[in-house]
């Protein structure tokens, strides 16, 4: 029985994305009943304080996702220091940026973070690469130590994560430089024709030897369109033939009772897309199998 309260943070920022509607998606998950739900799996929850970006303190896009990160990093930051494990619900996946910086220097007097990236893209993108100038395509790329110093740089140190202790898995939407960083680097990437392969089960498997290997702690960041847009249509930017849901929900469930899980995040979640709620309600069953106390009740809820 995992008795530590589990402290949901939204993120309200669509500003990192070419179309913004993912800036409600912490909004809508929380009217959904994101933390009832949790709650009905044994856990103690509570819905924090939401971060939001305001462009209109910004200069620039860029500049409004980094002070976006700031103030995320320190949310986390601050969770984490009274005992709690975040969960941080977006928002556009340039949140990552700011969740797992505060993970990784969280954990760093013991060690290193280890991070598992579910995503149909690399996000791997530095402001020199990227064609559409979305900063939800660099966050990978900015927690590697690539990218803008206000996005690299929080909390006075960048590399919060080291190449060998990160796995992606589901990409199949990319440019090539950002590949390129990442083969570079030497970062593992299941793309997805592998995925369709050998299966999501064991997929996963390996990304979480990755992540758990060497590392003080590891966590989850799940962009909603790893999925297939079958099952979760309302994400910011779907792309055709992901994950099935049934497999994630299959294969996520009790990663909270597995050693040195700290953390989660969810992103990319677009309330405007999502006619009936289908993806809302993917979301919720999702943090609900990765998060809840034991996986016997996950597989007696289903
Ligand atoms: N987190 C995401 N949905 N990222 C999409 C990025 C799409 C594209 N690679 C870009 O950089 O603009």
């Amino acid at each position: 029985m995992n008795d530590q309260v589990l402290h949901i943070i939204g993120a309200a920022v669509g500003e990192g994305a070419s179309d913004g509607g993912c800036k409600w998606g912490a909004a809508a998950l929380k009217d959904h009943g994101m933390a009832r739900a949790l709650a009905a799996t044994g856990r103690t929850v509570t819905w924090g304080d939401t971060i939001s970006a305001q462009p209109m303190l910004a200069t620039s896009r860029l500049h409004a996702i980094e002070v976006f990160s700031d103030h995320l990093s320190v949310a986390v930051q601050q969770v984490l220091r009274h005992g709690q494990q975040p969960l941080v619900v977006g928002g556009d996946h340039s949140c990552a940026v700011g969740t797992w910086s505060a993970v990784a220097d969280h954990v760093r007097p013991q060690g290193a973070l280890g991070l598992i990236w579910i995503d149909a893209h690399l996000d791997a993108h530095t402001p020199d690469t990227s064609d559409t100038q979305a900063p939800h395509g660099m966050p990978l790329a900015a927690l590697l130590g690539h990218g803008a110093p206000g996005m690299t740089g929080l909390f006075g140190w960048s590399g919060k994560l080291r190449p060998e202790h990160v796995a992606l898995i589901g990409a199949r939407s990319y440019e090539p430089a950002e590949q390129a960083l990442l083969a570079r680097l030497g970062v593992r990437v299941m793309y997805m024709p592998e995925v369709l392969e050998r299966g999501f089960a064991a997929c996963f498997a390996e990304a979480q030897a990755i992540a758990q290997s060497g590392t003080a702690g590891w966590g989850i960041s799940l962009d909603l369109d790893g999925l297939d847009p079958r099952d979760a249509p309302g994400t910011g930017t779907p792309v055709e033939q992901g994950i099935r849901l049934a497999d994630a929900l299959a294969v996520l469930a009790g990663c909270q009772q597995q050693a040195g899980f700290v953390a989660m995040e969810l992103t990319e979640y677009n309330p405007l897309r999502d006619f009936g709620g289908r993806t809302a309600q993917a979301a919720t069953d999702l943090v609900c199998a990765v998060l809840a106390p034991e996986r016997a009740t996950m597989e007696l809820a289903a």
